[in-house]
């Protein structure tokens, strides 16, 4: 495995992401949610948007994860649609580019996109949300793959918790895997490594405040 990668090995990833009605979406913001990442111990950060990744780039050395989210009217894929924006989030120093790299119908083919990034010097990716989609992603040359998309696509399972029977898959596979989704504990996160994870992202249960304040404010209403 690339050395890279390697250094990820059994680490937390923190997702800084802020969706655009959240009060954190600012590239200064998502800047400081990334030093607090860092300065928690984080060994990687996943950081959405060009704007974003200039910000955390400026601060931070550690490993970025960069993707974006576009929303197009010819296809319901999001994260990295094409080539353009793949090679922009390399230049922009993401050592990673993540994308979509589900079966779903895609303005670009995955190949391309694949090999733009590795021609740009950056390692891919691949958001898979079922086991058929990471075998496919590694025949077309994918670095490392995600189960960030598990739980998301029409096909896979809809899950409210870690999508635990897909890592299993993919450890039965033996096929490299990060967890990514619904990891909402330090326990969560620990346990997705003993299921055979290579390492974990968390994302809305660190750097997403407002979504954590919900499941607080159900969990009070319930009780
Ligand atoms: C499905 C999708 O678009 N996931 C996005 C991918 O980057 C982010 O919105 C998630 O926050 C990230 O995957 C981390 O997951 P969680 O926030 O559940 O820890």
């Amino acid at each position: 495995m690339n050395a890279l990668l390697n250094s990820l090995k059994g680490q937390l990833v923190v997702s800084c992401q802020a969706n655009p009605d959240s009060p954190l979406r600012d590239p200064y913001i998502i800047s400081r949610l990334a030093l607090a990442a860092v300065k928690g111990g984080a060994a990687g950060l996943r950081i959405q948007g060009f704007d974003d990744v200039q910000a955390v780039r400026a601060v931070t050395d550690l490993p970025l994860v960069g993707l974006t989210k576009t929303d197009r009217d010819d296809t319901d894929v999001y994260i990295t649609p094409t080539r353009t924006e793949a090679v922009r989030l390399a230049e922009l120093g993401c050592e990673i580019v993540a994308l979509d790299a589900t079966r779903r119908p895609r303005p670009e083919p995955l190949a391309d996109i694949f090999r733009a990034i590795h021609d740009a010097g950056a390692l891919v990716m691949a958001d898979i949300s079922t086991l058929e989609e990471a075998q496919q992603a590694y025949d077309l040359g994918a670095d490392i793959v995600g189960t960030t998309l598990a739980g998301y696509t029409p096909y896979s399972r809809p899950l409210s918790t870690p999508d635990w029977a897909l890592m299993e898959e993919l450890r039965g596979a033996g096929l490299a895997f990060i967890a990514e989704g619904r990891l909402n504990t330090p326990a969560e996160a620990a346990q997705a490594l003993k299921s055979g994870a290579h390492a974990v992202v968390v994302g809305s249960a660190i750097t997403r405040p407002d979504v954590v304040t919900g499941w607080f404010v159900e969990a009070v209403r319930q009780s």
